[in-house]
């Protein structure tokens, strides 16, 4: 099972021990510096066609809260931008701080948001199968969008008014039709890199696009993450699920494209 986590013992400092490719030359997350990123008349704009989405179910993985989709159906694609090939939706999760302060995976100009949120996608045109994908370098599309606190956000309340029934680590509940396409900002302008996973296997698979522009949450809504456990039902300790995220990892030479 997994024995990382985001702790002093088990945390990011430490994932190299078991996970070695925690300091190859292409992890994520990055700080993205918007006036180093070189504009790239050549990309397009990225295209969501999430119209027939199909979400499965909510769980608790002990590390985040994820919602799964059947990747059976090719319509829910992602495609366009810096990517040559459609790349179907997977999963989406969150990462999140403490009470109060960030928790933002990637930074921009050293600044961090409240959460970002992870739309993970994969090449199923190259690739047989998610796995299969998820160890090659143009396997992964993760579509990252940052949550600033502020007012409450009037679809992020059908995923966090569920949480409660994913409390413990190892559940899992129906969760089905939701569309993504009600989180996204109004603004597709994005930054993209090629970067890894951002917690282990940190396999160098993925293509990064980040979406500049935030989408706004309350405190209210964010603290509902915080109340997921760790822990599983039948353990007697409640440690809450908070602060998962990784801190931003060496550029290492690689260049940060802009759609703007
Ligand atoms: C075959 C091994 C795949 C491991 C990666 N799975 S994933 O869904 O892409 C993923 C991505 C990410 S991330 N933050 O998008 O890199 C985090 C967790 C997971 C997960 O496994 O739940
Ligand atoms: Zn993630």
């Amino acid at each position: 099972g997994d024995h990382w986590g985001y702790g002093i013992e088990d945390g990011p400092s430490v994932w190299h021990k078991t996970y070695p490719i925690a300091q190859g030359n292409r992890q994520s997350p990055i700080d993205i510096v918007p006036h180093q990123a070189s504009c790239d008349p050549s990309l397009g704009p990225i295209v969501l066609n999430y119209d027939h989405c199909t979400s499965m179910n909510i769980a608790n993985n002990g590390h985040s809260v994820i919602v799964e989709f059947d990747d059976t159906d090719d319509r829910v694609v992602i495609q366009g931008g810096p990517l040559d090939n459609p790349y179907k939706l997977k999963q989406f999760h969150f990462h999140w701080g403490g009470k109060g302060c960030h928790g933002s995976e990637h930074t921009v100009a050293g600044n961090s948001y409240a959460s970002e949120l992870h739309l993970v996608h994969w090449n199923a045109v190259k690739y047989g199968t998610f796995e299969e994908a998820a160890t090659a370098p143009d396997g992964l599309a993760v579509l990252g969008i940052f949550l600033e606190t502020g007012d409450d956000h009037r679809w992020l309340n059908m995923i966090t008014d569920a949480l409660y029934m994913v409390k413990f680590k190892g559940s899992v509940t129906d969760f089905e039709g939701f569309n993504p396409m009600c989180l996204l900002p109004s603004s597709l302008d994005y930054w993209t890199y090629l970067g890894s996973l951002t917690t282990p296997p940190l396999y160098e698979s993925v293509v990064w696009i980040i979406l500049r522009e935030p989408i706004m949450v309350s405190e209210k809504q964010l603290s509902k993450f915080r109340m997921l456990l760790l822990t599983e039902e039948e353990e007697d300790q409640r440690i809450h699920m908070e602060n998962n995220f990784r801190p931003p990892q060496p550029l290492n030479g690689r260049k940060v494209r802009s759609s703007i």
